[in-house]
């Protein structure tokens, strides 16, 4: 029989289930369900005011939910536990260090707060600095650093609690787009190494595809989609998750025929097939979008069943392609050309193949 104690480590790192948080008629969180594996990268993606910043702050014991079914970090039930009970910890998007003390000193804080004595802070800091690459920093002045090196210095002192949980709000949001990167790529091995649980919160979707292991889409207190990256790009469930993940071209219709996984969505230039990823089959007549990606369509070729006449308005050479824009029946429709014999005449014919075009319901 297995002890309490080894159930709660079989037990997921984070579950938070079914928590709301309303400010007064506002429902900040609406009956959300998340729960993250052991060592998993975990994203909440979404756009201002969409509940992100809710949903850790409740996670953290900053601030308490209106109702919640369980919230329980690495097994343990922390509901009404202060935020310093609870085995999390979070690195905010302005690092939250100390400037007048040393990088040492902002590392091992936590550690003196939990009355640890000082050679042994001493070792631990160290060795959570070189894990981040900072080994020769250690009496450095926070002012000192770039811009990198303090995200690096605040990941240090929050590794080396050995929280159940990570928590990172925004964490590359001040850095500049070539840091930024580095960055994304770092974060990535330093929680692969560590086998730590990372809950990652971010509105960038480049940022969500390239480090999750699973992406939590959230809009209005509410679960979007979920799903790993590959999920989300490939296979939006909604207009909205397809328009939040990028798609260039959606056209607004009503579904007409739905076979073998296919559906026609009837739009002004006529009835065009794409795949269905909505959760539930389509119902004939429901409000549906087509969603095409520019990549996707190819541009003066006759060869598929779906396409429809463009007028081109503007090329932009992007080196590998050219972005090509294009008045169309359906409005304004963005594809590449990957050579300049695509584009020999202004008046083009636009196609794509059923399986590389989503179909989804408008709502939801
Ligand atoms: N203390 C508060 N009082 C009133 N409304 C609040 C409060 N905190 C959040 N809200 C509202 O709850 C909703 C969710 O806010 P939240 O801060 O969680 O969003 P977010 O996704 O983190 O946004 P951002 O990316 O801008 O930080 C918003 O409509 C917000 O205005």
């Amino acid at each position: 029989m297995p002890s309490p104690a080894d159930k709660a480590n079989d037990a997921p790192a984070l579950e938070v289930i079914r928590a709301s948080r309303h400010f007064g008629a506002v429902r900040g969180l609406d009956d959300v369900t998340v729960t993250a594996a052991r060592g998993e990268f975990l994203t909440i993606l979404g756009q201002s005011g969409s509940g992100k910043t809710t949903l850790l702050r409740i996670i953290a014991g900053l601030d308490h939910p209106t109702s919640v079914a369980a919230l329980r970090i690495g097994g343990k039930d922390v509901l009404g536990l202060p935020p310093h009970k609870r085995n999390v910890t979070t690195v905010f998007q302005h690092y939250g260090l100390f400037p007048h003390m040393s990088v040492g000193q902002n590392v091992e804080y936590g550690l003196k707060l939990r009355g640890v004595g000082a050679s042994e802070r001493r070792t631990r800091a160290e060795a959570a600095l070189a894990t981040v690459r900072l080994t020769d920093k250690y009496d450095r002045r926070i002012h000192q650093l770039s811009g990198g090196e303090r995200q690096r210095v605040a990941l240090a002192r929050s590794i080396l609690t050995e929280p159940d949980v990570l928590l990172l709000d925004e964490p590359l949001g001040a850095l500049d787009e070539r840091l930024r990167l580095d960055m994304q790529i770092e974060l990535v091995e330093l929680q692969r190494r560590l086998g730590m649980t990372f809950v990652f919160i971010t509105h960038s979707q480049e940022e969500a595809l390239t480090m999750s292991d699973r992406v939590i889409l959230m809009r209005g207190g509410r679960i979007a989609q979920e799903g790993t990256p590959r999920d989300l790009f490939e296979r939006p469930c909604s207009r909205f998750a397809g328009s939040f993940m990028g798609v260039e071209n959606i056209i607004d219709g009503t579904v007409a025929d739905f076979a073998n996984g296919i559906a026609g969505i009837a739009t002004p230039a006529g009835i065009f097939h794409g795949l269905w990823t909505g959760v539930e089959p389509p119902r004939v007549g429901q409000a549906a979008a087509l969603l095409l990606r520019a990549e996707k369509l190819r541009i003066g070729t006759t060869a598929f069943a779906d396409s429809f006449e463009g007028r081109i308005t503007a090329r932009i050479y992007k080196g590998k392609y050219i972005d090509v824009a294009m008045e169309t029946r359906v409005g304004v429709i963005h594809a590449r050309a990957w050579t300049d014999e695509d584009l020999t005449s202004d008046t083009v014919r636009i196609g794509w193949s059923a399986g590389d075009a989503r179909c989804v319901p408008a709502e939801g």
